[in-house]
């Protein structure tokens, strides 16, 4: 990674957190200064601090935009994790559309923290109502909205908040609401960070991305012998790096505030049903966490949807991953003539 870096401790004595993350053309905005945001556990804050990225420009009727919203331990660096989709004749083109990623409230990439916001519980919706806040501060009066997991959570949060603004919507890897499954591997996670919340983070981190990936894609990568030469398992060196990197680069503060949005989340039927925006939704055909089958049933009850579903063995973050396939339905679909919108 290139660019500026801003080192921050978060967290008090015995949970304190250093992160080391880039800064390079990150925006911070002030929003909510008058009039309070309205937060759905009923409380109210003030000043909330959106930290974001635009890439491209607004063009006269501020109508171009595309938001592009980021999952659990994202950033606005769009371009860095989604690198296949972005850039000059990708899908997220930047010649062609004014492309916008903030991180969520109750994040750590630079967005108003849990803490900050009061330690309230912050939900999908409260964290998609800042985004569009954000938009209109921008001068943005249309836009598109992409996400993936906790992204297309708060993509179909903007399909409910957002119905006239918006012109089209990609949900991937998104459920209507979190199956037991999907819930239960949140609360183990969140019982590891109350007993230690730096070590339960990378612990937490462990059994996520067990949860991302597929028994397959283990199987492939990971049943032999560890890389480092160690005399490890590959599996437990695997998972070892990736706690170990999730704990220099993200709170526990914020893990546990997210994934408590992503549980309490739904998006009703009604809201569904009657969906006038254009709407892609894809499904994973390997996804554990969020399966492809559950996804195509979010389709069929969603008004103006089209289900795609990407063949892949990476599992859930073969949105991630997995891009090429990927990269061109979106390219399509976001090219959508508008009267068709
Ligand atoms: C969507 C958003 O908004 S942002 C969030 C996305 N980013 C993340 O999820 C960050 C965590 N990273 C990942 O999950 C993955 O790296 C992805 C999804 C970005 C890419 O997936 P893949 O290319 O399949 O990577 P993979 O799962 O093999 O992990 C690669 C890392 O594990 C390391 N690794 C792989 N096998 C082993 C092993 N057996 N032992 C130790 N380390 C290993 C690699 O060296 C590499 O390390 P690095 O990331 O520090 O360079
Ligand atoms: N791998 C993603 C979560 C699942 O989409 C992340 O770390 O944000």
């Amino acid at each position: 990674m290139t660019g500026a870096f801003l080192t921050e401790t978060f967290g008090g004595r015995d949970a304190a957190v250093t992160l080391t993350r880039p800064t390079g053309a990150v925006r911070m905005v002030t929003l909510f200064r008058e009039r309070a945001l309205e937060l759905d556990c009923g409380a109210s804050v003030r000043n909330v601090r959106v930290a974001f990225r635009t890439w491209g420009e607004l063009n006269a009727a501020g109508d171009n935009a595309v938001l592009i919203m980021h999952a659990l331990t994202g950033d606005p660096h769009a371009d860095s994790w989604w690198r296949p989709l972005h850039g000059p004749s990708r899908a997220l083109d930047p010649q062609e559309r004014f492309l916008v990623c903030a991180n969520v409230i109750g994040g750590c990439a630079g967005s108003s923290t849990p803490a900050e916001l009061g330690g309230h519980r912050l939900g999908i919706f409260d964290m998609a109502r800042v985004q569009g806040e954000l938009l209109s501060h921008l001068g943005v009066s249309r836009f598109d909205v992409v996400g993936g997991s906790m992204g297309g959570m708060l993509t179909l949060a903007c399909l409910k908040l957002f119905p006239g603004q918006l012109k089209r919507a990609v949900v991937i890897a998104a459920p209507q609401r979190q199956s037991a499954w999907a819930h239960g591997w949140n609360v183990a996670a969140r019982a590891a960070l109350a007993l230690d919340p730096a070590r339960g983070l990378e612990v937490a981190r462990m059994f996520a991305m067990l949860s991302y990936r597929s028994p397959l894609s283990l199987e492939l990568a990971q049943s032999g012998p560890s890389p480092l030469g160690n005399g490890e398992r590959a599996i437990t060196t695997y998972l070892t790096h990736h706690g170990a990197k999730l704990r220099r680069r993200f709170t526990p503060e914020s893990y546990a505030c997210l994934t408590q949005a992503m549980d309490d989340f739904e998006i009703d039927d009604l809201t569904l049903r009657t969906n006038r925006v254009l709407t892609l939704v894809v499904g994973i055909s390997s996804d554990e966490l969020y399966p492809a089958e559950e996804v195509r049933r979010l389709a069929h009850k969603l008004g103006e949807s089209t289900y795609y579903e990407l063949t892949s063995v990476d599992g859930h973050d073969a949105f991630l991953i997995d891009t090429q396939a990927l990269g061109a339905q979106v390219g399509r679909f976001l090219r959508l003539g508008d009267d068709a919108c």
